[in-house]
């Protein structure tokens, strides 16, 4: 049986006579059932007791296959022979992180801490992959080292390397492979499979394996090895895929470690063992090794949260043997001691950062790390929901049914399937989701990009799964990246930019003031305090103000001063949007001075736009001089984490959005920059963020309470009516905003009628509120529901163009059951950010009294009000409403 709960207490590690002799064993005492039950000791035997001495009191713990027993009327448990301990079991650690940290425990949490940066060695070593990848599925040796080098272009450039140089050092690499892949085909036997995507809910692992032969792991090392038996960690790294394996009931017994760099396939040279491939056994005993490895890790990760004392859970390198003379990370390794005032075996170089530098790093560290947790956690739903109940969350496509597959052209494979009517969820086009056979985790399942998401689903994969289930795949991405900007702003960032941030100096302020907007001074000062700004420069935008139109002409002052600038917004429509307004200001980023290059995927970068995008496949020299040369360089702020970002320089980084952005994410996009521009509201959405810590707070928000004399707020707006603006300007803007025309003042949605008589009498007013007394059943409202499909007609039919209306609703559910009536855009708030219709109505749900937040929080109420032109149609119960002051005024309003 297996047993898991939180540890309650952990014993002392004793040694006993058995009939086997003198044995080490230690007692530990968990709540079963995640907690649930009374206490029970379980006694951990033989090498367990390793992990034991990692272990304490609050982690969660897993004996699996362990043996009951009654002790003195007590039942009590111990370890057998085929048991495993875990700790932490829902700490997902990545196969790369063991594999780091078996070198060093050191290495594994600079890894972390900052990144991999863009070098030769990393860029080749994936292109020798993808060629290994190609090879296994049928594609000539040539075509695919000339096809990969070539998707490699803009990387190699700026690496400043030429094709036919890398093209023959991949041939190199690669030619050992294909020889030895022939040898093994010519026997017929083997079964292979490239790129699998494993998870192990019992071991706590997850990664990709290179690839699998009749089922068993091989791993693919870009390096020489003339001894006979593989590396150490690159063996671990393979079990650690056979440990994945196994939880599956696929024990493989043999891993094999493919040295790129080992030129014979001959065995007995004497300057070594040449062969490319070199076989090991993967027994019991590495197994076991490999979990208590990921123990000792996972314990150290839950230190660096829940621990005490000077520096919890950050390793020193103490813990392992290994000889920091020959390690290459021992520069960094001394640098970054040096930096936090860490113990380090490898030493210090270096003086401290100040005191508060340090307190930051460790709180966003911790803030990071939790928000890592919350990511385990939507893993973890992959295997502890049901289909339905993921469905139901809108986290999976399920009961697809196959329709077809189709091999492309290097070995991919096409797949598409019939969607149920009403399925909806999360995934988008473009996006990576799991696709799978309807297990996504103990079947076969593989990533592949959504291409096509209708009534037919499109995805492209490697390996030809059935297509059944589409899952949202959680990605640690954002969290590794968040964590790596931390690195860059505050261990190499620049002092003059980091006594701002941290309050130690004014931000400062040159140059002539000009006139770039002549019919509005709150834009006209914006635009004078972005292009003067030494440090830093705010622009606080509420709904229509014109922000977009504002980052435009911001830009074309830069760059007319000759400024290089980076122009980088939360979300890919944002950076779209602004280059649209760059355009129709005249930048129209052709080749030369006025260059743009818009950096993204072609799924992400809007249609319109596509013509700026950079391209990344093509001669290097030609790639690289495409983005080093443009003087605005448009992209998303996660893609400014990327390794080729992390490259770019800038003189100025202007980020919209940044009210969306978490403190680390606005730091990845302006450590790239000299002087940087953050424009965003701080009273619409906050940053989208799990866990409920300092991330919630962005940067922007932070800056503009500090330096209130760095920031200018836009306070006409473009949009909304008199009448609907009211609202919104008294309760979050201090009365401050205002119609920016008598035009825009006077709006109403009689504008949009031929006949206003033909509208229903409650809706003829420019804000109106209806109660349609509907029940609240969950989070959905069915009565409302109709009510609001009812209302959208009532505006067709007296004229309304269905482009015109949108419909908010504080829930997913809601959205959909609204959805299913109307064909006019309904969404939530999330997805109407940004965007403006002439007609809103908002679905408020609730019904009797108010249990919890309707929408999650008053901003994102302000949100859905601003989004009208003309006409506001308020959905909701009366009573329901009138129970917080809040809701309360918005109806007093609404019922002028
Ligand atoms: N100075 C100006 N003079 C004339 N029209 C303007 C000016 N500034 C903005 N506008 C117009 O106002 C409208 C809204 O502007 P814009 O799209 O820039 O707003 P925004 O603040 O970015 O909106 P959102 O709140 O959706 O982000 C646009 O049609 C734009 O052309």
């Amino acid at each position: 049986m297996n047993l898991r709960g939180p540890i309650v207490e952990v014993g002392d590690v004793r040694s006993v006579s058995t009939k086997y002799g003198e044995r080490d064993c230690c007692t530990i005492e968990v709540r079963p059932d995640r907690g649930a039950g009374d206490p029970v000791s379980v006694t951990l035997w033989g090498k367990w007791t390793h992990t034991a001495e990692h272990a304490e009191s609050g982690m969660e713990l897993l004996v699996t296959d362990a043996e009951e027993d009654e002790y003195r009327g007590e039942t009590t448990y111990s370890t057998t022979g085929d048991s495993s301990v875990v700790l932490e079991p829902d700490f997902l650690v990545d196969v790369t992180g063991i594999r780091s940290w078996v070198q060093c425990p050191r290495m594994y949490y600079l890894n972390k801490l900052s990144g991999v940066p863009l070098n030769y060695p990393v860029v080749k070593g994936t292109i020798v992959h993808e060629v290994f990848g190609d090879l296994l599925r049928g594609v000539d040796l040539e075509e695919s080292i000339a096809d990969r080098v070539e998707g490699a272009g803009l990387e190699l450039g700026i690496l400043g390397y030429e094709a036919s140089e890398v093209e023959d050092e991949v041939r190199r690499n690669a030619a050992a492979i294909d020889g030895w892949l022939a040898q093994g085909t010519l026997s017929g036997e083997d079964a292979w499979r490239s790129e699998r995507t494993l998870i192990s809910p019992t071991y706590g692992l997850k990664g990709r394996a290179d690839a699998l032969r009749r089922g068993m792991p091989v791993e693919l090392k870009t390096g020489k090895n003339t001894s006979r038996e593989p590396r150490f960690h690159d063996k671990i790294q393979a079990a650690c895929y056979g440990l994945m394996l196994a939880d599956r009931g696929d024990r493989p017994d043999t891993g094999t470690l493919l040295y790129t760099k080992n030129t014979a396939l001959d065995r007995s040279e004497a300057t070594g063992d040449l062969s490319p491939a070199k076989e090991f056994s993967i027994g019991e005993g590495l197994l076991a090794f490999v979990v208590r490895t990921r123990n000792e890790l996972a314990a150290m990760e839950w230190h660096a949260l829940n621990g005490t004392g000077d520096q919890p859970g950050i390793p020193t390198g103490y813990e392992a043997d290994a000889t920091c003379e020959y390690c290459f990370e021992q520069d960094t390794c001394m640098v970054v001691s040096g930096r936090l005032d860490q113990e380090s075996k490898a030493g210090s170089i270096g003086t401290a950062l100040p005191a508060e530098e340090r307190e930051y790093v460790d709180r966003l560290y911790r803030a990071i790390e939790e928000e890592r947790r919350e990511t385990h956690a939507e893993y973890r739903k992959l295997w502890e929901q049901t289909a339905a109940e993921r469905a139901a969350d809108d986290r999976a496509l399920v009961d697809l049914e196959p329709a077809s597959r189709t091999e492309l052209d290097g070995g991919r494979w096409r797949l598409a399937a019939r969607k149920p009517d009403d399925a909806v969820s999360k995934l988008r086009e473009g996006d990576v989701a799991l696709v799978s056979d309807g297990d996504p985790v103990g079947g076969d399942a593989e990533l592949g990009r959504i291409r096509e998401l209708g009534d037919r689903v499109v995805v492209e994969t490697d390996e030809p799964v059935e297509c059944r289930r589409l899952d949202v795949y959680p990605s640690e991405i954002s969290v590794d990246r968040m964590l790596v900007a931390v690195h860059d702003a505050i261990l190499k960032g620049d002092e003059r930019r980091k006594d701002v941030l941290f309050g130690r100096r004014e931000p400062a302020f040159s140059g002539p003031e000009r006139e770039y907007v002549p019919n509005n001074d709150a834009q006209n000062e914006a635009v004078n305090l972005a292009t003067t700004a030494e440090d830093l420069a705010l622009i606080h935008g509420p709904p229509g103000t014109g922000k977009t139109h504002t980052i435009a002409r911001t830009i074309r002052a830069l760059v007319a001063d000759g400024n290089r600038v980076l122009l980088a917004a939360f979300t890919n429509r944002a950076v779209d949007n602004a280059l649209e307004a760059l355009r129709e200001q005249g930048l129209v980023g052709s080749a030369g001075e006025d260059a743009i290059v818009r950096v993204g995927t072609e799924t992400g970068v809007r249609g319109d736009m596509r013509d700026l995008r950079l391209i990344r496949r093509g001669d290097p020299n030609d790639r690289a001089g495409e983005l080093g040369s443009a003087s605005v360089v448009a992209a998303t702020t996660a893609a400014c984490g990327s390794r080729v970002m992390r490259e770019q320089e800038f003189d100025v980084a202007l980020v919209d959005e940044a009210s969306q952005l978490t403190e680390p994410s606005t730091l990845a996009a302006i450590s790239l920059a000299d002087r940087f521009v953050l424009v965003g509201d701080h009273e619409q959405l906050p940053p989208v963020v799990r866990a409920e810590n300092d991330l919630q707070r962005s940067l922007f928000e932070r800056l503009v309470e500090e330096y209130p004399d760095a920031s200018v707020m836009l306070d006409r707006q473009y949009r909304m009516s008199q009448r609907i603006q009211a609202f919104a300007s008294a309760e979050f803007y201090d009365g401050a905003l205002r119609p920016a025309t008598p035009e825009v003042a006077t709006r109403s949605v009689r504008d949009l009628l031929a006949d206003p008589d033909e509208l229903p009498p409650a809706l003829r007013e420019d804000v109106a509120f209806v109660d349609p007394d509907g029940r609240r059943d969950g989070n959905r409202n069915v009565r409302e529901a109709e009510r609001v499909a009812e209302i959208v007609d009532a505006y067709l039919e007296a004229g309304v163009d269905p482009d015109d209306i949108g419909v908010i609703a504080p829930f997913r559910a809601q959205v959909a059951e609204i959805g299913r009536r109307t064909d006019v855009t309904v969404d939530t708030v999330d997805r109407f950010q940004g965007s403006s219709e002439e007609v809103i109505v908002v679905s408020f749900v609730a019904s009797g009294d108010l249990d919890g937040p309707i929408f999650e929080d008053h901003r994102r109420v302000n949100v859905a009000l601003t989004r009208a032109k003309r006409g506001l149609v308020l959905v909701g119960d009366e009573e329901a409403l009138s129970s917080e002051p809040f809701y309360e005024r918005m109806l007093a309003w609404a019922d002028r």
